[in-house]
């Protein structure tokens, strides 16, 4: 059994590590990029807009294929390619996206009940963990609203406790604090940090230096490059 959030199987997650990563779109947007994330620590990957951090993101998890390259997770069981082949991630795998994905008609309660539903969950175990996840980001009362009714900020917590409530092995956020005043963003990152102490991957895509400051790690990407 994990001692994470039960979605993995495994005893432990050492870290995901992507090798000479290169992914052509037209043109080569990302380059050779080889990376690690640790286990039990908070990375966050800055760049410029268009830099790539949403790609890597996304390769990381399982969502793209790498046009070359290996992304592995290192499990006391072995090696996981996170390519699964469908482009759906793996269920080790919680991405906090940066256009939310959230469903508007669906309550913000049920937007994040559904991941935990996906995953086997029963729907009254799902529900509750779900109220559970969106007290952690100060929203609880907003649980009945419809998600189109509700602020941008407000959404992005939605989408956080989305991410969280799976307690994953992997948690992939992309730009989570983007919409968020000082208060809320300390909340997220706090959220954040709490993931990692438990053993988690987390990795944080971010422009803002307040952020990044606030992580354990620092990767920064510039035109497809790692450049620190
Ligand atoms: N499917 C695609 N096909 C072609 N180009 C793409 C595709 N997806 C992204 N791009 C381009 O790849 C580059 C990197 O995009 P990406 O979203 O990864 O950057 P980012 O660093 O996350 O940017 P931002 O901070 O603005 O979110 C951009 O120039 C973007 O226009």
């Amino acid at each position: 059994m994990s001692t994470l959030g039960g979605f993995s199987g495994r005893d432990h997650v050492g870290g995901l590590a992507l090798d000479s990563i290169t992914y052509v779109a037209g043109r080569t947007l990302l380059d050779d990029v080889s990376v690690s994330f640790p286990a039990g620590k908070v990375t966050a990957l800055s760049g410029p807009s268009g830099s790539g951090k949403t790609t890597l993101l996304s390769i990381a998890g399982g969502l793209l294929q790498a046009t070359s390259g290996t992304v592995e997770l290192d499990g006391s069981d072995g090696k996981l390619d996170m390519w699964t082949g469908g482009g759906d991630p793996r269920p080790e795998v919680a991405f906090i996206l940066q256009v939310y994905g959230l469903v508007p008609i669906l309550s913000a309660r049920e937007n994040v009940s559904i991941a935990l539903r996906a995953r086997g969950t029963t729907p009254a175990d799902a529900d509750e963990a779900a109220e559970a996840a969106l007290a952690r980001f100060g929203i609880a009362d907003l649980g009945e609203r419809q998600v189109e009714e509700l602020s941008g900020g407000q959404m992005q917590r939605v989408a956080c406790a989305r991410g969280f409530v799976v307690g994953a092995d992997v948690l992939l956020a992309d730009e989570p604090t983007s919409e968020l005043d000082e208060g809320n963003r300390g909340v997220v990152l706090g959220e954040l940090r709490e993931e990692a102490a438990r053993g988690a991957i987390v990795v944080v895509a971010t422009h803002d230096p307040a952020v990044v400051e606030a992580c354990d790690l620092h990767i920064a990407l510039d035109e497809g490059r790692v450049v620190g």
